[in-house]
């Protein structure tokens, strides 16, 4: 009985005091999140029968169309943490340079800043299969009430003062980290309330399952490519089991709850890799080290990584720590 369990918004509130410099910003600002995440997720079920599928026309700073949802979702997110005073600006996915975001006036008053992929696994979206969300928040380096500037983004993800995901998919699940662990809760759309479905998320030691879109095979480099060999070995308890959605956010909680590794690395045709590293990378290897998992570049933990450029690539790996450390094996042999 859902009811029982704390509900996110009390979640957010009983945690705010562990939080390090705890003045409930923070919480408004997670709560900013959870009501968009609520809008999407509602534009997301009845996608199909609403003008929501297919391209909008416009092309992004990535050069990928953007997808109606992918626009949708920007606007929303957006919308939402702009009608509070806490956040001073915004890197997003979807536009070319970060959003400034000022008060009455005509000062960026806020405390944070958010790097976010608002609609992630936007190839999935026109077939019905699960996509998702992906946020990063940081403290501004600037002083509050000046102009906000490109290194308030350009921070290291060691510095996230948090980072989450929210997946659309069977159900709709918003997972997040503060620092202190991974929780997950789960949306009660009768109620259209977040639950605690999965407290103190953990990364299984050891997985069997990989994920990499192994169409790009003939692309990896070598170690890469021998360790997607090994997992394919029939010995000991290989062969591992391939499962790749397309979506990094669902890949990703599907290898987090059941044990397993992800890989995008960089390739002879992503000289840089896919993934960008700001909004797709960081808070998902926050979460993965939060779950005791690893995620890493190949070369050093991906949090280590100094950004800097907002929509900067990397090559990409993460997940149960004794798949990654074989991984990593190859890498240095
Ligand atoms: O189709 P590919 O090259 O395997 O790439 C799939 C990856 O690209 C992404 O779709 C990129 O994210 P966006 O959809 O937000 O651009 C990831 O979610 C996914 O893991
Ligand atoms: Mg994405
Ligand atoms: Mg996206």
């Amino acid at each position: 009985m859902s009811h029982q369990k704390s509900t996110l918004g009390e979640f957010i509130i009983k945690n705010q005091s562990s939080f390090p410099y705890s003045s409930g910003e923070l919480s408004s600002l997670l709560n900013a999140l959870r009501l968009a995440a609520k809008v999407v997720n509602h534009e997301v079920n009845k996608a199909g029968l609403v003008d929501i599928f297919g391209d909008s026309g416009d092309v992004n700073v990535q050069g990928e169309h953007q997808q109606k949802l992918d626009v949708f979702a920007n606007k929303t997110f957006i919308q939402s943490l702009k009608n509070r005073d806490i956040v001073c600006g915004i890197v997003s996915e979807e536009n070319d340079e970060f959003i400034t975001i000022e008060g009455q006036d005509k000062k960026s008053n806020g405390k944070y800043v958010v790097l976010m992929d608002p609609l992630d696994g936007s190839s999935n979206i026109d077939v019905n299969v699960s996509v998702g969300t992906i946020f990063s928040i940081f403290r501004r380096i600037t002083p509050q009430g000046t102009p906000v500037e490109a290194k308030d983004f350009l921070q290291p993800g060691r510095k996230q003062v948090a980072a989450g995901y929210v997946v659309y998919g069977t159900s709709t699940m918003l997972v997040y980290t503060t620092g202190d662990g991974v929780n997950g809760f789960t949306l009660n759309p009768a109620i259209g309330s977040f639950y605690l479905s999965h407290p103190d998320m953990k990364f299984p030691k050891k997985g069997n399952i990989y994920s990499v879109n192994e169409g790009n095979y003939g692309h990896f480099p070598e170690p890469v490519k021998k360790y997607i060999k090994y997992c394919q070995q029939v010995e000991e308890d290989r062969p591992y089991s391939h499962r790749y959605i397309g979506s990094l956010v669902s890949d990703f909680h599907r290898n987090m709850i059941k044990g397993g590794i992800y890989l995008y690395p960089n390739s002879t045709v992503n000289k840089e890799g896919k993934l960008r590293l700001l909004y797709e990378c960081n808070p998902i290897a926050f979460l993965t080290e939060q779950a005791d998992g690893i995620a890493t570049n190949g070369q050093q933990d991906i949090m280590d990584v100094i950004p800097t450029d907002i929509h900067e690539r990397a090559a990409f790996y993460c997940g149960s720590s004794s798949m990654i450390k074989k991984l990593q094996e190859f890498i240095e042999n």
